[in-house]
């Protein structure tokens, strides 16, 4: 059984067309990134996805079932992109609140709001109120909600959006450690992140799917080198990247990076014949890695 199956789904905002015909699957397998610019359509497919918005056409199945049905609760979480805490009761109140509305009893509500507060690194504020918090802790404990009861799927909109690098990393370690458990969909516009942490990627623009692939075998028989420069001359440089051996191609990204596209296997080697031309014309580089990074793979015209 897929765990999420869309087929042919669209959504409209009066005559504007959010989801267009948009179909694709996910199976089970690492947690899947959704990518997609500004006003893409992200948070209109997790509406969908979680039952709170009908599509005016096509199906979709979440964990075998229809969005919204009694089946998915506590299967089906989400953390939406401006998930507020309420500000009236203390954090362990409404965690044990929304542990009760999914029918445990007062006390494994409340040994499972401090099990999620936990996880999040957080049980020490347990007590404290929404507005005694830092945005960053909100955000972890909004988090914490979505893990009560384990549910199977979880969507998170933009997770660490407005997040400093230290709650940022605490939050994808935390999906890091779940993620053979708990199946994560995870929207984002950090593609840094999302490349740490995803095993698939979906992209979207203007309510359709763009593109769909694993972030592992996105480079699938070829391999690629990806070259950041501190100082050199690029017009000296390119031409002569791709005289080494076994470069087929050599692309500058708009980030200034060098993308040399090679044959596979071969990336060692010519990691040591780039280092040695680079310190022949006693140039620096910044980063030099093996393969290409999720953005590149995303937005090169060659992909
Ligand atoms: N309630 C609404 N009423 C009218 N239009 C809407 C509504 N919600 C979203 N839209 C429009 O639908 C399109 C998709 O919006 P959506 O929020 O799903 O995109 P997104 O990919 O999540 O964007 P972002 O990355 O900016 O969060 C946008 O053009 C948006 O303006």
């Amino acid at each position: 059984m897929s765990l999420i199956k869309c087929d042919q789904v669209s959504l409209s905002y009066g005559s504007h067309r959010a989801l267009d015909c948009l179909s694709f699957t996910v199976e089970s397998g690492g947690p899947v990134a959704l990518v997609g610019p500004n006003g893409a359509g992200k948070t209109s497919l997790f509406s969908c996805l979680c039952g709170y918005q009908r599509p005016d056409s096509g199906s979709i199945s979440v964990l075998g079932h229809a969005p919204g049905s009694a089946a998915l609760a506590g299967r089906l979480a989400a953390l939406p992109q401006d998930a507020k805490l309420d500000a009236r009761f203390s954090i362990k109140a409404q965690l044990t609140y929304f542990a009760r509305l999914q029918g445990m009893s007062a006390k494994q509500a409340q040994t499972e709001a401090m099990r999620v507060l936990a996880l999040v690194d957080l049980e020490g504020i347990a007590d404290k109120q929404p507005s005694e918090l830092s945005h960053g802790m909100n955000k972890r404990v909004s988090i914490a909600q979505a893990l009560l009861g384990n549910p199977e799927l979880v969507l998170l909109d933009e997770p660490t959006a407005g997040l400093d690098p230290a709650n940022t990393k605490a939050i994808r370690e935390l999906i890091k450690s779940l993620k053979d458990q708990t199946q994560f969909m995870i929207s984002s516009h950090n593609l840094d992140e999302l490349e740490k942490l995803c095993s698939s990627v979906l992209y979207i623009d203007k309510g359709q799917l763009t593109k769909s692939m694993a972030v592992e075998s996105a480079d699938a028989g070829v391999s690629y080198l990806t070259l950041k420069m501190m100082n050199a001359d690029d017009q000296t440089l390119l031409p002569a990247l791709e005289r080494l051996t076994g470069v087929s191609k050599v692309e500058q990204t708009a980030a200034g990076e060098f993308v040399l596209q090679t044959q596979p296997r071969q990336g060692h080697q010519l990691e040591s014949e780039v280092l040695q031309l680079l310190s022949a014309h006693g140039w620096q580089y910044r980063m030099l890695l093996n393969g290409r990074t999720l953005e590149d793979s995303l937005f090169s015209a060659s992909s």
